[in-house]
C-alpha cells in the first residue's frame, strides 16, 4: 500500500478517495467531483454522473485551466464534471492549489441550514483541530465561507472567484449551501486530510449543540 496519497499517481490517488468518500458516505450514488493538478495549466477531474465509488483510472478527463476546454479523454463517451469551473476557479485563484475534491457532506449541509439567510460564512469551532488548517492560534476565530447554491455552475464559481479575489479565506475550503463543501490542498494527501478535519469541525459543532 503507498504510504500517501502523493505516492501514487494523481488518477489512481483521485480513484481510492472516491471510493473511500462514497464508503463514508460523502459521495454518495454519483455525488462529488475530485480533481488534481497535472501541471500549472491543467488537471485531471472526475467524468460527469460516474458511481464515484466505482471509478477507474480511465474516468478522469484532462481540462486546462484557463478555458475549460477537455484536452485529454480516454472514455470518448465521458464529460468532465457538470462542476469543472468551480475546481478551474480554484486553481485559477490559488496556484499552489494541486488538489480540490467536492463531496456531499449531510453534517456540512446541515450547518449551512442553520446559518443565517444571506450568512456569508459558517464559524469553525475553535477546537485543537483547526490546526490541521495551518491555525495556530489561542481560541481562533476562523471562518468557513459560504457560498449560495445555484443551478447555473458558472454563477457559483463567479460567487467565489469575485470573492477570494478580494479576500483570501482563512481555510482552503469552502461550502456551497444546500449542496457541498469544496476543499482543496497544496498536495492531493493535505486535501483530503483537510476534508477529513472539515467534516471532524462541523460533526464536532453539531454534537456539542445537541448535547
Ligand atoms: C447527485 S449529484 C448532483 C450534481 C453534483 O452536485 C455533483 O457533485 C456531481 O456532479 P458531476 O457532474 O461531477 O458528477
Ligand atoms: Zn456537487
Amino acid at each position: 500500500m503507498a504510504q500517501t496519497l502523493d505516492d501514487l499517481p494523481p488518477r489512481a490517488a483521485l480513484a481510492e478517495i472516491a471510493r473511500d468518500f462514497h464508503a463514508r458516505g460523502w459521495m454518495a450514488g454519483t455525488a462529488g467531483n475530485l480533481s488534481a493538478r497535472a501541471d500549472d495549466g491543467h488537471f485531471w477531474i472526475t467524468a460527469s454522473g460516474m458511481p464515484k465509488g466505482r471509478l477507474d483510472e480511465l474516468d478522469f478527463l484532462l481540462v486546462r485551466v484557463k478555458d475549460g476546454e477537455v484536452v485529454e479523454r480516454v472514455r470518448p463517451e465521458n464529460k468532465p464534471s457538470a462542476e469543472t469551473a468551480i475546481h478551474r476557479a480554484i486553481y485559477a485563484l490559488f496556484p499552489a492549489a494541486r488538489a480540490c475534491l467536492h463531496g456531499h457532506v449531510v453534517t456540512a449541509a446541515i450547518a449551512a441550514d442553520r446559518a443565517k439567510k444571506g450568512a456569508k460564512s459558517l464559524r469553525l469551532p475553535a477546537i485543537e483541530m483547526i490546526k490541521g488548517f495551518d491555525i495556530w492560534q489561542q481560541n481562533p476565530k476562523v471562518d468557513l465561507p459560504l457560498f449560495e447554491n445555484h443551478l447555473d455552475v458558472a454563477k457559483i464559481a463567479r460567487d467565489i472567484d469575485a470573492r477570494f479575489k478580494k479576500t483570501k479565506p482563512a481555510v482552503t475550503a469552502l461550502m456551497v449551501r444546500a449542496h457541498g463543501p469544496t476543499i482543496w490542498g497544496a498536495s492531493l494527501q493535505q486535501a483530503y486530510n483537510r476534508f477529513e478535519i472539515l467534516e471532524y469541525l462541523l460533526r464536532y459543532q453539531a454534537q456539542a449543540r445537541a448535547r
